[in-house]
């Protein structure tokens, strides 16, 4: 029986590797994890990430031949192949700071690989990582080897949050690199049949170690580039009085272009898009690429503003300040259908509102008070790294409030901003919000999810992104 080990019982490594035992019975997977909380939730009814489908997946396997267990160095030293999904985070200190990845995690996890292998072993990298990072594991695992044979491949992932299991049912590509030497050929060939149990082979692209690695940033570049581009837009339909959505729309059309991952937000966030153009920025200015850096720089420049926009339009719209204000935040999760809240843009939208001594009442279905005060009195890049090294908030702040309900977030708000687009935004009963607010009764939407004709027949002054503003917002101008 072929043995798999996943280092990292994360949000890739979780349902990965719930999939791949779903699909391959006849493949061991055992998922292990230095974090006891994270395994012991892993065993319990109560998953430690929510993600429509895994349920059914993990309860259909687990036990059977899907583990989660802390006994790394065991398990590790058992396996055939062993899959890398450790944390990639942002540096915060020293060289590269603020830009490129810190491969702390990933260097241990290697060098442990090195220490307890006592038979030849494939190691995959999942986690995302800086192209020619397989050369330097290279290096780490052979200079320790003992004579073990060791074939790195990489083998990036592109599931999204939220639809992470269809996604895996149903890729779109999978992607391995290897060397191109006849072991590195072995090792891609054991790895694709590994996902030839349930994926169509044209779909499995095999391409050299590094086209694998810089595939994997080009894709979230590529992909963080358009909310850019179409909030770029944004802007300029407000200041004109074209509509986002049509202008998209019209876009979109065009076959070249695709209307897939064209909704102007608040700003994209997510663990990923902005942690790997910062580090393709940082890998371009490294190879003396100064043009390169700066275009893909923009992407998160745009974002920034986006989001400082938003606040900004907030703030002038209710006479410049909403100090003392009770502003309730619809959803805080960086988009729908997950609880993950890493670098979702309404930690920034809080902060400013904050900044401004709003008095916040927060309303999210799927995240708790303790994840928002954490979020809230964290620094930059801090959230990436494994949770029990993660600072504790030491005292709450005490301007915000969590409500488990969207009425009892907006009873006396002067203002509302939807800030994630749950479908249950979308039908609320706005009239009863509207009649329990502080009036004039703002809606700020930064998702586009509310019908805003509706709602300011109702009487609220709405702002919706991108969209033609109410003679209100027209008078109120925001500077960005
Ligand atoms: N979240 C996502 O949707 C996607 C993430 N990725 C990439 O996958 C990688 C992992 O991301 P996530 O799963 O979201 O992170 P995560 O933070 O949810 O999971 C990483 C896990 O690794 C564990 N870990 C860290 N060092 C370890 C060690 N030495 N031994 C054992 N366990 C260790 C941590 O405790 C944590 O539970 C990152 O490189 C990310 O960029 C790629 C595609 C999608
Ligand atoms: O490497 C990763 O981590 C993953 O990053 C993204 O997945 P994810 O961040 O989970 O979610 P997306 O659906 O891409 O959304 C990212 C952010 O962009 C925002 N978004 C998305 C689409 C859109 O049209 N407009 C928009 O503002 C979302 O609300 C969210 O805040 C990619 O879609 C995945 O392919 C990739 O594997």
């Amino acid at each position: 029986m072929v043995k798999i080990c996943c280092i990292g019982a994360g949000y890739v490594g979780g349902p990965t590797m719930a999939v791949i035992a779903l699909k391959c019975p006849s493949i061991e997977v055992v998922v292990v994890d230095i974090s006891v909380p994270r395994i012991t939730a892993w065993n319990s009814d109560h998953l430690p990430i929510y993600e429509p489908g895994l349920d059914e997946v993990v309860k259909e396997c687990r036990g059977k031949n899907l583990f989660f267990s802390t006994e790394v160095e065991k398990h590790v030293s058992e396996a055939d192949i062993v899959f890398v999904s450790v944390n990639t985070p942002t540096k915060t200190q020293g060289l590269g700071a603020g830009k490129a990845a810190d491969l702390t995690y990933w260097e241990s996890a290697a060098r442990m690989i090195a220490e307890v292998s006592k038979s030849d072993k494939i190691v995959v990298e999942k986690s995302t990582v800086p192209v020619k990072t397989a050369e330097a594991i290279e290096k780490i695992l052979t200079h320790n080897s003992k004579g073990i044979n060791f074939q790195i491949l990489s083998n990036p992932e592109f599931l999204a949050e939220g639809t992470a299991i269809v996604d895996l049912f149903n890729p779109d590509r999978v992607l391995i690199g290897g060397r191109e030497t006849p072991g590195g050929e072995k090792a891609v060939k054991a790895l694709k049949d590994v996902y030839a149990n349930w994926v169509p082979e044209e779909r499995i692209i095999c391409t050299n170690l590094w086209s694998a690695e810089l595939s994997k940033l080009a894709a979230n570049a590529f992909l963080a580039q358009r909310i850019s581009s179409v909030n770029a837009m944004s802007a300029l339909c407000e200041a004109t009085g074209a509509d986002v959505s049509e202008v998209a729309h019209a876009v979109g059309k065009d076959t070249r272009i695709g209307p897939k991952f064209l909704n102007a937000s608040v700003g994209f966030g997510g663990s990923c898009f902005q942690k790997d153009i910062l580090n393709l920025v940082y890998i371009c200015e490294c190879n003396g690429l100064p043009e390169v850096a700066n275009y893909w720089k923009q992407v998160i420049k745009v974002n920034d503003y986006q989001k400082t926009r938003f606040v900004n339009r907030v703030v002038a719209s209710m006479f410049n300040t909403v100090s003392g204000k009770k502003v309730a935040i619809l959803g805080f999760a960086f988009k729908k259908d997950t609880g993950d809240t890493r670098e979702t843009p309404a930690i920034d939208v809080c902060k400013g509102l904050l900044g401004d001594k709003a008095m916040l009442s927060i309303y999210d279905p799927q995240v708790t008070e303790d994840q928002i005060q954490r979020d809230l009195a964290m620094n930059k890049f801090d959230w990436d790294h494994p949770s029990h090294l993660q600072p504790v908030s030491p005292t709450a702040i005490k301007s915000l409030s969590v409500v488990w309900d969207a009425y009892d977030a907006t009873k006396d708000a002067h203002a509302v901003c939807i800030l994630t687009e749950w479908d249950e935004f979308r039908s609320l009963d706005y009239q009863r919000i509207y009649d329990n607010m502080q009036k004039p009764a703002f809606l700020f939407d930064g998702r586009n999810v509310v019908d805003a004709k509706k709602l300011r027949e109702i009487g609220f002054i709405v702002y919706s992104i991108g969209k033609p503003l109410d003679q209100w917002l027209k008078d109120m101008p925001a500077i960005a």
